[in-house]
């Protein structure tokens, strides 16, 4: 089944120009200085498109209030947030009642060690993922502890599988675990303590 992304919600030209700025930014480290373009030119244009959002951006307290309305997912996370340009973003599908997976493939903007992930990013990758699987089965909370295994590199441009389940419920310990496949071997495993706790929405 696949991830309800809060649908009463969606602005798709908001995703859209997001999409652009993941383009954009791919586009500026495959560039560096390798490259033939006016990147003074381009500096411009690109300060010209954040002059004209910020002119029009609402403040930040309202938009906080905005972006913690209604329940469930979030769209602006840096995980799997749509409308924020540094996720990926990954689309989660349930595998079953208490585990969820998605499927991405990671680009340079995401390296560590050559033509690898950094190892934050799978950390990242992996936190949310595994505090969403606590959402979606239905008690969750705040990463107290993250234990990372790296088992073997993990390898940009190709896919990579993200899996976490929730293993325990006990009071208010969650502990739930998950891992990164590439090709069918695991790169990063993660064990996670969650403690249920939800700091009051934006309101
Ligand atoms: C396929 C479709 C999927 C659909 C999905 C559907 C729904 C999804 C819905 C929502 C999902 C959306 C987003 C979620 C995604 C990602 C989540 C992001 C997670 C984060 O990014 S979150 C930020 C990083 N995180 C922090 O910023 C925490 C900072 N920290 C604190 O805020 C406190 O520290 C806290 C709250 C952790 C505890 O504080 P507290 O006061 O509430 O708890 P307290 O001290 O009373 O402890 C109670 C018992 O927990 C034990 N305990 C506590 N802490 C421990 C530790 N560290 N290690 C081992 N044990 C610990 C104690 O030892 C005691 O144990 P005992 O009861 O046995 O004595």
């Amino acid at each position: 089944m696949a991830i309800d992304l809060r649908s009463e919600f969606q602005a798709p030209a908001v995703d859209a120009a997001a999409d652009a700025a993941r383009r954009v930014i791919d586009a500026l480290v495959r560039s560096g200085g390798m490259t033939d373009a006016d990147m003074s030119a381009i500096a411009d244009r690109l300060n010209a498109v954040a002059d004209d959002l910020e002119a029009a951006a609402p403040p930040v307290a309202d938009r906080l209030v905005d972006m913690w309305r209604g329940d469930g997912i979030t769209r602006h996370d840096p995980v799997a947030g749509p409308e924020n340009p540094i996720a990926p973003p990954l689309e989660y599908s349930a595998v079953d009642s208490r585990t969820i997976e998605a499927v991405t493939t990671l680009g340079l903007p995401y390296q560590g060690p050559p033509s690898c992930v950094h190892g934050g990013v799978s950390a990242l990758l992996l936190d949310h993922t595994l505090g969403v699987a606590n959402g979606w089965a239905g008690v969750s909370g705040m990463t107290a502890e993250l234990t990372l295994r790296y088992h073997r590199t993990t390898p940009l441009f190709e896919p990579l599988t993200v899996t976490a389940r929730q293993v325990s419920v006990d009071g208010r310990k969650i502990r739930t675990t998950g891992e990164i496949t590439a090709g069918g071997g695991t790169c990063v495993s993660a064990e996670g303590l969650f403690i249920a706790k939800h700091p009051p929405r934006p309101r």
